[in-house]
């Protein structure tokens, strides 16, 4: 039970649990060994003492010289042994820690990703894990082997002399006590430099993603100037934060060390009047300048403590987020897409502004009551004014997120009872937006298929007309294509990803009208691959343009959210209603006349 509430406070792995009570173990015997040290001095002075006042002979070299090699070697060994504990496997713990949390990630549902964005993911996978790495390394073990250690020395102590001990010991827990009084200070100061942080990444961040907007409207000066006002509020903050916990620590170190001056007052009058003799209080000061040196360090560290709890929250929070989970085997009878009275709404909230309302409301319902089919075998257009809904329901098609109300069934089951990874083995996606890697063409294609052969790949490659250009780079197929294709135009990155779709040759295709954005000559091309790829599938299409609709077999017209319309071109035409003002709208536009 504590083992487990421990690991969760301090966001370790199951292995850095046992890591850190291997630490706290090797603290401990360090910090023996070192008081063993004093004791070593304390016999040699008591030698010399008896040898100055009674005429005892010394101890011999050989003795001496014995005790202080015995003494450094022990304490190579576990200073070693320590050093392994902590520092040597906090390297893996962090490497485990940050697996894991990427593995977790793959596994959210994508709303999470609405509510902490890119900057803050990325601060916590290396900001938060890098500060935890310090405290799993730095703090733990060290900080509780030291309680155990110095509450050992302490029992010592009381058995020589209980009034000495006291004395001695008597700043120890009213310095913590002052130190974990300003808990809560430490804990609101690093939320608030953690949060300046994340607003810094944030708008250096946006900086980059946007710089081709920023100097195309002039906005460099402007973007400066944002920057440059959070970065100096985080530095603010973070002096501030750092000033207040700097305070305590340092008035508590001061508070424990009055313990030398009232050991050495208590010491000279107990000696003075006769009740202890001079190497009972030499014994007392020598441990002295040792029992404080890992506290010392301790209320540094428990000051660190503190303010990375803001760190391990937030790392624990990624594992708290529910993943969508599901059966690991889908066998639908046939690949029917059907949408049952759904119902949806983004969780609009981010984590920041639930934590400061202490609400979880969702965000409003973006799609009302919908329900339609997209048969096998046919194209299906989900047709609509921008905003009424028809990426969403693209998106819920493939479990990207999960429905609010009512279901959605593919050949009869219900997706949201199959695992996403498993589901989407029988999808394809082309976007516009096509996602590339920054790796060779083949790797690219490579993708839609794990472990295809060259041979694939090359004959998806040519059902998608990417041959063409792909002859004119200088390596062909083999050619890298810079971060998210950069070097290629948007109708050869579209080519990519359609070959990609080929090579997966799933039977369910989401297409979100992949050639809106395209000019004429590089549209026909990219339709004619697509041709290859629709036949016998379930074809769910995003037409933004009516033009598209002319080759679907059935629409859907959204509007607000819901289904206004349903049936063929023709029909819909025939009904005078919405789709055919749309097609009206767009023909006065484009000149354009349905066929
Ligand atoms: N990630 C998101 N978080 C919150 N709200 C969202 C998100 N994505 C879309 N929305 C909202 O959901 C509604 C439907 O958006 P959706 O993208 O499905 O519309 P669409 O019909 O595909 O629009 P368009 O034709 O402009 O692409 C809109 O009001 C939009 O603002």
């Amino acid at each position: 039970m504590f083992s487990k509430k421990f690991q969760r406070k301090y966001a370790l792995t199951d292995q850095g649990v046992q890591n850190t009570k291997k630490g706290a173990f090797w603290t401990v015997i360090v910090n023996l060994i070192v008081m063993g040290g004093m004791g070593i001095l304390y016999l040699l002075m008591g030698a010399f003492m008896g040898t100055l006042t009674e005429q005892k002979p010394l101890p011999g070299t050989a003795l001496i010289i014995t005790l202080t090699v015995l003494f450094l070697f022990l304490s190579f060994i576990t200073h070693l042994q320590q050093y392994r504990a902590t520092y040597g496997l906090v390297y893996n713990e962090v490497k485990t820690t940050r697996l894991s949390m990427a593995e977790r990630l793959r596994k959210l549902p994508l709303g999470y990703f609405g509510k902490r964005d890119l900057a803050d993911l990325t601060e916590t996978l290396m900001g938060d894990v890098n500060r935890m790495e310090h405290v799993w390394s730095h703090v733990l073990g060290y900080l509780y082997g030291s309680y155990i250690s110095t509450a050992l020395i302490a029992l010592c102590l009381l058995a020589y002399d209980w009034r000495l001990a006291i004395a001695c010991l008597w700043g120890v827990p009213v310095a913590f006590c002052l130190l974990f009084g300003s808990r809560k200070i430490a804990a609101r100061a690093s939320e608030k430099t953690k949060k300046a942080a994340v607003r810094v990444s944030d708008g250096i961040q946006e900086a980059l993603e946007n710089v081709r907007e920023i100097r195309a409207t002039n906005q460099e000066e402007r973007y400066l100037k944002s920057l440059n006002r959070k970065i100096d509020e985080h530095e603010r903050i973070m002096i501030r934060g750092e000033l207040g916990t700097g305070v305590f620590v340092n008035a508590s170190s001061v508070i424990m060390r009055l313990g030398v001056a009232t050991t050495i007052l208590t010491g000279a009058g107990l000696t003075l009047s006769g009740e202890i003799d001079f190497m009972l209080l030499f014994l007392f000061l020598l441990v002295i300048t040792r029992v404080y040196a890992p506290f010392d360090q301790s209320l540094a560290l428990i000051a660190e403590m503190f303010v990375s709890q803001v760190s391990a929250n937030r790392i624990m929070e990624l594992y708290d987020t529910p993943i969508a989970e599901g059966a690991n085997h889908f066998h639908p009878n046939g690949h029917d897409i059907v949408f049952e009275h759904v119902h949806f709404a983004y969780n609009v909230n981010s984590s920041e502004s639930q934590r400061a309302t202490g609400s979880n409301r969702d965000g409003k319902e973006v799609l009302h009551d919908v329900s339609f089919t997209a048969k096998e075998g046919e194209v299906t257009a989900l047709v609509g004014p921008s905003g009424s809904g028809k990426s969403t329901c693209a998106k819920l098609a493939a479990r990207l997120w999960d429905v609010t109300a009512g279901r959605i069934l593919v050949g009869g089951v219900d997706i949201s009872k199959v695992d996403p990874e498993v589901l989407l083995t029988d999808y394809s996606m082309v976007f516009q937006d096509v996602v590339l890697f920054d790796d060779t063409v083949m790797e690219n294609i490579r993708l839609g298929k794990r472990g295809a052969t060259d041979a694939e790949v090359l004959a998806a490659a040519r059902a998608a007309n990417c041959e063409e250009f792909v002859q004119r780079l200088p390596k062909g197929y083999d050619t890298p294509i810079g971060e998210n294709g950069a070097k290629l135009s948007g109708g050869e990155r579209q080519r990519i990803s359609i070959a990609r779709a080929l090579l997966k040759d799933a039977p369910i295709i989401l297409l979100d009208e992949a050639t809106a954005s395209l000019d004429v000559e590089n549209e026909t091309k990219v339709q004619e691959a697509l041709s290859h790829l629709l036949t016998g599938k379930t074809v769910l299409v995003i037409a933004h343009r009516m033009r598209t609709v002319e080759a679907a077999d059935h629409i859907i017209v959204l509007s607000d959210g819901q289904v206004a319309e349903e049936g063929s071109p023709a029909e819909l035409m025939n009904q005078n209603g919405l789709f055919c003002r749309m097609v009206e709208l767009q023909r006065q536009s484009l000149g354009w006349r349905l066929k």
